[in-house]
C-alpha cells in the first residue's frame, strides 16, 4: 500500500475574520525528504531514485524514532493556537427556531420576544436561523436586504439584534439576513455583544447552489456573492466560530475554526427536506466529533406551505458528538447548558491534537499564515 497524502488549503486572518483568498495543495517537505515507514514500491511502476528504499530500512525503524517523525505540530499551518480561557466556562445557550413570514416587520417583532424569553429562560448567548427576517428565496432576498454597514436605519433587523442585546445584556449570534452592500447581496450572519456592539459579520462562504432533479434545485449564486472572510469571535461566551447552512459541509473551515481556538461553532441553517433528514444532524455531531468542541446549529421552523421547506431540527452538539438538545420542526425555544470544561476532557480523553501527522498531512490557514 502507499500511503496517500492529503494536503487540505484554507484561509483566514485575524481572529475577528479574514478570506478565503487563495488555496494551497502541496506536499508536506518532509514527504519529499521520508518516505512513510510502510511504503511499500509497487514493483510494476517505475520510481524514481528518491523513492526507492529496502523495505528492511523500513522494518528496523524503532517506535521512539517514528514517533519523532509524526510532527503533530505541523499538522496545522501556522500551529493551532492554544484554546483560550473564556471569561465564563458553564452557561445556558438559546436556540430559537423561529416561523418566518413574508411580513418583515413581524418577523422582526416575532424575533426579538423569542430572544426575550430565551433569555428570561436564562440564555446568556442565543442564536437565530438562517434568514430569519424574509422567506427563503432568490426572488425575496433583493427586496429584504439591509445595508447593515449604513446604520440602524437602512438595517432595522440588526438594529433589534443590537438593542436586544443591549438590554439583556446577552450575545447574540444573530442568525442572518441578506446584507446589501454596493451592488452586491450576502447571506449575513451579524454577532453583537452584551453591550450591544456588533463584534463580527460572517458572510456565507460557500454558496448552496444543489440540483437533485424532482427533489431540490437552488442555486443562491444567481443572487448571492459568496463571503471572503472565515469569522472567528471572542464574545463573553466564549470564542466563536460562524458559518452558514451550507458552509457545515466544509470541514477545511471547522478544522480551521477549531485550529483558531474555537469553543464552540455556530451554524444558523436552513437545510431541507430532502437533505436534512440524512445529512443536518451527521454533519453537526461530525464537526463536533472531529475537531472535539461545541456545535449548535439554529433553523428556521418548517412551513410546509412555503416556497423553500426547512427541516428544522435546531440541535447543540458536546464535543464527544453527542446531542445535547434538540427539537422537531416546529417553532422552539431550545435552552440548554454548555460547559466548556468539556472541551478540555475530551482533549484529554483522546488527544487527537497530539496524534496529528504533520508529517503526512497539514491544514494550512491561508489568511492567518499570510498575516504573520
Ligand atoms: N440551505 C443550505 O445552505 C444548505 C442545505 O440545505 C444543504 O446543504 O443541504
Amino acid at each position: 500500500m502507499r500511503l496517500g497524502f492529503l494536503f487540505l488549503s484554507s484561509s483566514s486572518s485575524s481572529v475577528v475574520g479574514s478570506s478565503i483568498s487563495r488555496s494551497i495543495v502541496r506536499p508536506a517537505p518532509s514527504l519529499l525528504l521520508h518516505r512513510p515507514f510502510h511504503f511499500i514500491p509497487n514493483r510494476t511502476t517505475t520510481y524514481s531514485n528518491r523513492f526507492q528504499f529496502s523495505p528492511r530500512t523500513t522494518l528496523t525503524a524503532s517506535a521512539s524514532s517514528m514517533a519523532s517523525t509524526f510532527k503533530p505540530e505541523q499538522a496545522r499551518v501556522p500551529p493551532a493556537l492554544q484554546l483560550p480561557s473564556p471569561p465564563i466556562t458553564k452557561f445556558k445557550i438559546g436556540l430559537c427556531q423561529l416561523s418566518v413570514t413574508a411580513d418583515k416587520e413581524r418577523n422582526i417583532v416575532h424575533a426579538r420576544a423569542a430572544i426575550e424569553e430565551a433569555a428570561e429562560k436564562g440564555a446568556k448567548l442565543v442564536v437565530l436561523p438562517e434568514i430569519w427576517n424574509s422567506p427563503y428565496s432568490n426572488d425575496s432576498f433583493p427586496i429584504y436586504a439591509e445595508d447593515i454597514d449604513a446604520g440602524p436605519d437602512a438595517s432595522p433587523s440588526t438594529a433589534m439584534l443590537s438593542e436586544a442585546a443591549r438590554l439583556l445584556k446577552i450575545t447574540i449570534v444573530g442568525g442572518s439576513i441578506p446584507e446589501r452592500s454596493g451592488d452586491k447581496l450576502y447571506n449575513t450572519c451579524c454577532v453583537f455583544d452584551a453591550d450591544g456592539k456588533l463584534k463580527a459579520k460572517h458572510r456565507k462562504i460557500h454558496l448552496f447552489d444543489i440540483d437533485i432533479p424532482g427533489k431540490i434545485t437552488f442555486k443562491e449564486s444567481q443572487t448571492l456573492t459568496a463571503g471572503e472572510t472565515p469569522t472567528v469571535v471572542d464574545t463573553e461566551v466564549g470564542r466563536i466560530g460562524i458559518g452558514i447552512c451550507y458552509d457545515i459541509r466544509f470541514q477545511e473551515l471547522a478544522m480551521l475554526y477549531a485550529a483558531r481556538g474555537a469553543h464552540l461553532i455556530c451554524y444558523p441553517g436552513a437545510f431541507n427536506m430532502t437533505t436534512g433528514p440524512l445529512h443536518w444532524e451527521l454533519l453537526q455531531r461530525a464537526r463536533a466529533v472531529d475537531n472535539q468542541l461545541y456545535v449548535a446549529t439554529c433553523a428556521p421552523a418548517r412551513d410546509v406551505g412555503g416556497g423553500y421547506v426547512a427541516w428544522g431540527h435546531s440541535t447543540l452538539i458536546g464535543p464527544f458528538g453527542e446531542v445535547l438538545a434538540t427539537t422537531e420542526h416546529d417553532e422552539a425555544i431550545i435552552i440548554s447548558e454548555i460547559d466548556y470544561s468539556q472541551i478540555d476532557l475530551r482533549r484529554t480523553n483522546l488527544p487527537l491534537e497530539k496524534q496529528r501527522r504533520g508529517d503526512l498531512y497539514q491544514l494550512v490557514d491561508v489568511q492567518r499564515s499570510s498575516s504573520q
